[in-house]
């Protein structure tokens, strides 16, 4: 299975003036704790870190620390997360036909959710890890008015990894490209051209490291699953 991992942003809610990935959590930079989950995930077998080429020779280092048993690429990323994953579609090898995608700043994804990942592909050709959402959400207009209270049986919060079949996942990102749409995964580009994209669940301790709260959070687990 061939996995792309976004890693090019620059963690401006971090209020860090450098990539938060680089940030050490329990004196490692945040994406090598990814990258630990990643290397005891049997079913994948190509590696492709999308990232800021000023932070290529950081990456490097990490890449020869875990020297992986299979080929690993660094791919220059974009201006924006849907422009980065586009760029390591292009990179790609030919023979790729699907593909996981996982956010760099979930560095708290497990193995056994990786493994579950590659196997959902075998039953469908687009999906999404995701969680049922806890809280009773609202939607407001403009003045921050109530307007809504959706029931919450029907929603789930997205996260990553995400897996498609390449070609189906490439030609959404182009035609996404072509139109100017502007979307904050890749999921939605398959639901707006109306392909199907499966739930598969997600785990409760897959944050996305956004905050420094988060940063918090994410060494208390690892805390407590590598020095218990
Ligand atoms: N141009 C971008 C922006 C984001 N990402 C990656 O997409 C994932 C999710 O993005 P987010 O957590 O929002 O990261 P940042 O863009 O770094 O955060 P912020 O919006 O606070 O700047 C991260 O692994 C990030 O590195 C990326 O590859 N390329
Ligand atoms: C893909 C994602 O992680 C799903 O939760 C998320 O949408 C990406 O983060 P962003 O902050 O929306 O860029």
């Amino acid at each position: 299975m061939h996995l792309l991992i976004p890693a090019a942003g620059l963690g401006k809610r971090m209020g860090s003036h450098r990539n938060k990935l680089l940030l050490e959590v329990l004196g490692r930079p945040l994406l090598a704790w990814t990258l630990t989950a990643i290397r005891a995930t049997p079913a994948i077998s190509w590696l492709g870190i999308i990232g800021q080429p000023g932070d290529f020779p950081d990456w490097q280092v990490l890449l020869a620390e875990f020297d992986f048993p299979y080929p690993t690429v660094l791919i220059p990323g974009g201006k924006t997360r849907q422009e980065s994953v586009y760029n390591g579609l292009q990179a790609l090898p030919d023979d790729a036909t699907q593909v996981l995608i996982h956010d760099g700043a979930r560095c708290l994804a497990t193995p056994d959710l990786f493994q579950r990942c590659a196997q959902a592909l075998e039953n469908c050709s687009g999906f999404v890890a995701a969680i049922p959402v806890k809280d009773t959400i609202k939607i407001v207009n403009s003045t921050n008015i109530v307007t809504a209270t959706p029931n919450r049986d029907f929603l789930w919060a997205a996260q990553t990894p995400q897996g498609f079949w390449v070609q189906e996942l490439k030609d959404c990102h182009q035609k996404g490209r072509d139109l100017g749409l502007e979307v904050t995964d890749d999921a939605a580009l398959f639901e707006k051209f109306d392909l199907p994209v499966q739930i598969v669940m997600g785990e409760e301790t897959n944050l996305k490291i956004t905050t420094p709260a988060d940063l918090a959070l994410a060494e208390q687990i690892l805390k407590g699953r590598f020095n218990p």
